[in-house]
């Protein structure tokens, strides 16, 4: 092994950039721009950490990284502008300890390479199956990449993970990115909110009952800590489950065995639980309403889901995508948002988060009249709103007009101004130039002056 730090990207900038910070930082670096290059280099040399692009022209980096880790040599850090879950997590399955999504911090990509180096000793994450099916779980914010990187991180592993979030954020379907990434994604993912189920009913929904054990229970059934056997139980809203119930799941989390609620025979299982809430647990714990010992225990791992207005710059990403989702799932002929409609999308509050949002875009996908989604299909615009959208088009017109070299400007914008409002106000008051001239707030003198020649029904 040579101390080298290898870097391999067909971009030769980022090879640059990259290379000088880490000599910067005192490290040897050596550069390749494709896979074969560091085939050949590795019959003579290995490196002490290989940094490597994913998506190449030619062979891409991850089959590589399959190769190093056959061979023990590693650790291997990925950088990459996808951040998509299944590439994050295809990384790491293919042995990568960690991921810079691109465009990185160099500060950032340094301390990586560091701490990699200095945990040379920690083994590395076993090769996994082939690459699962991407998740609707969509996002570029820089938030939500690091969401991305963690699931990626953890879904391998068995370890409890705690996700948390504001409602609508999307954390039942992290609790799906991490089953579908994980070993068990050909085994049961079941989901069950725990503040939807009456307190008494709980138990038995959890771990399943007897025929007899209670009135009505004619029949043996499972629960669903059986439906998930061998795969993932999503615990929805935890922090509301009762005191008691958290003192039986601690038991079943402690030991891997349950009885069903009436029975004599102990199951054992094997389930991974990933459980989200909205509250603060730490919070509940305090007040004596969450156990701490369980909350310990779920919160091996902790996912936050940040606001959606914590990650604005995705909105226009997710309402594309609902629009379409929308239009195929209800077979309806696709549709897109006009640049006016999108900007007014993503500039409003969305207090329910994602899925306040996506019930926006459902119903704009079946509302809206025409192919193209019109700000007047939103509805109840504010003022502000209104006027952003025009004054966008008369800045886009500018720019137009003043790029043709088109003299005038402003006497033209001017003379279109008043003849659009005039016609308007005339319009909604039926010709009547007074009520017009007093809506506009103008006298009625200005108002004849500025219509000069234009046609008027009456004065
Ligand atoms: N990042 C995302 N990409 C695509 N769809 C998303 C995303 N986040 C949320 N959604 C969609 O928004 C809706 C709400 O998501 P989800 O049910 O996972 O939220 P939650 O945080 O579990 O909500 P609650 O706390 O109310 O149970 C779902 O229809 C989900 O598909």
């Amino acid at each position: 092994m040579t101390d080298e730090i290898w870097i391999l990207d067909d971009d030769r900038g980022v090879r640059f950039v990259l290379a000088e910070a880490l000599r910067d930082a005192g490290l040897a670096v050596r550069e390749f721009d494709a896979v074969g290059a560091v085939r050949a280099a590795l019959r003579e040399a290995r490196p002490a950490l290989l940094l490597t692009d994913v998506r190449m022209p030619g062979e891409d980096g991850l089959g590589l990284l399959g190769e190093l880790q056959a061979q023990g040599i590693g650790p291997v850090i990925v950088m990459s502008a996808y951040t998509d879950v299944a590439t994050t997590a295809a990384a790491y399955r293919a042995g990568a300890v960690d991921y810079l999504a691109k465009p990185f911090d160099l500060d950032q990509a340094v301390a990586a390479v560091q701490r990699a180096l200095a945990s040379v000793a920690t083994p590395t994450v076993p090769a996994g199956p082939a690459l699962a099916p991407n998740h609707a779980l969509l996002g570029e914010s820089a938030p939500m990449r690091e969401v991305f990187r963690l699931i990626g991180r953890v879904a391998a592993s068995d370890l409890n993970v705690l996700v948390t979030g504001e409602t609508g954020t999307g954390k039942e379907l992290v609790a799906r990115a991490l089953h579908e990434e994980s070993a068990r994604r050909d085994k049961p993912f079941v989901a069950l909110n725990t503040a939807a189920i009456p307190s008494e009913l709980l138990e038995s929904e959890l771990f399943g009952h007897e025929a007899g054990a209670f009135t009505g229970a004619t029949r043996r059934v499972a629960g669903r800590f059986e439906q998930a056997e061998g795969g993932t139980l999503f615990l929805d809203e935890i922090g509301d489950m009762p005191l008691i119930l958290q003192t039986r799941l601690l038991r079943v989390l402690a030991g891997g065995e349950f009885y069903r609620v009436g029975g004599r025979e102990l199951i054992r299982c094997n389930v991974r639980i990933v459980a989200a809430t909205h509250q603060d647990l730490a919070a509940r714990v305090v007040a004596g309403a969450f156990r701490a010992d369980l909350m310990h225990r779920l919160d091996v791992v902790r996912i936050h889901l940040p606001a959606l207005r914590e990650r604005r710059s995705d909105i226009p990403l997710l309402a594309r995508h609902f629009l379409a989702a929308t239009a195929q799932e209800l077979k309806l002929p696709p549709k897109r948002y006009s640049k006016a409609a999108l900007k007014l999308v993503a500039q409003r509050d969305y207090p329910g988060n994602v899925r306040e949002l996506e019930n926006l875009c459902r119903r704009l996908a079946v509302i809206a009249p025409g192919s193209e989604i019109l700000p007047a299909d939103l509805g109840s615009n504010t003022d502000a709103a209104r006027g952003g959208e025009w004054t966008d088009a008369l800045r886009e017109w500018a720019a137009q007009a003043l790029a043709d070299g088109e003299a005038d400007i402003h006497a033209r914008a001017r003379a279109a101004l008043d003849q659009t409002l005039l016609q308007a106000a005339l319009q909604v008051h039926q010709g009547h130039r007074q009520n017009a001239a007093l809506a506009l707030g103008v006298g009625r003198n200005t108002l004849t002056r500025k219509l000069g020649a234009s046609r008027t029904r009456r004065g």
